[in-house]
């Protein structure tokens, strides 16, 4: 059976087939989504990529939150469809508020491009299964929005639940609170990241890393014993 996973390209996304490229790479089926499909083409799953959806304008995610696509992602995603927004995409997810918090400017305000350290926090998504819990990995990270911040109750539950993810480590990039670089929803389907993980899948580009295929590994296996 394949697993048919698909990338959604709003106007000025910019990792859209570096994704689709990185769940191909895996053994998966990439399917091409358009920000103003109503229909997700029988998708088993959903990546909302990295890039400067709607130029960041008002806020980065906030005008794409409203898309077409956006309507039935969010209705999918309730009802338990995987769903993981990368760096943008987790701009935008926290933006329909399927992910608690929010993201801000970094705290240096300038616009961070590096290899980064993490650790895996939890292996119990469908995105991180095939990583184990406290594995360090580097992948690369490029934003100027990607400060994450919520209350601190909210903090609280998400640590007690097991909600963070992904957190920094060596260096904080950007004034994260708690050091989260990553958190799930409450039924853990749906996932956000600022740094990229479909940028280090391959051993003859970028750093030649490929700690981020772990996460397209992860999904397709999910999708294919599901
Ligand atoms: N790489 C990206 O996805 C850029 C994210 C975002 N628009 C920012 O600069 O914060």
């Amino acid at each position: 059976m394949s697993a048919r996973i698909g990338v959604v390209t709003f106007p000025g996304t910019l990792d859209d087939r570096d994704t689709q490229r990185a769940i191909r790479v895996a053994g998966a089926e990439a399917v091409p989504l358009w920000h103003k499909d109503k229909s997700l083409a029988q998708v088993d799953a959903v990546v909302l990529p990295g890039g400067f959806s709607y130029g960041d304008y008002l806020r980065a995610g906030a005008i794409s939150r409203f898309s077409p696509v956006m309507e039935t992602v969010i209705e999918r995603a309730r009802a338990g469809m995987p769903v993981l927004g990368i760096c943008n995409g987790f701009q935008i997810l926290t933006e329909t508020h399927l992910l608690p918090g929010a993201m801000l400017q970094n705290n240096h305000r300038h616009f961070v491009c590096r290899e980064q350290k993490l650790r895996v926090e939890s292996a119990s998504t469908p995105w991180t299964s095939d990583y184990t819990a406290g594995q360090e990995i580097h992948i690369p990270l490029k934003n100027i929005d990607g400060r994450y911040v919520a209350d601190e109750r909210t903090l609280d539950a998400l640590e007690a639940e097991g909600r963070v993810v992904f957190r920094y480590l060596d260096v904080n990039p950007n004034g994260s609170l708690r050091d989260i670089a990553g958190v799930t929803n409450e039924a853990g389907n749906v996932v956000g990241l600022m740094p990229h993980p479909e940028h280090a899948v391959e051993p003859l580009i970028g750093t030649g890393r490929t700690d981020g295929l772990g996460f397209f590994t992860s999904i397709l296996k999910k999708l294919v014993n599901a």
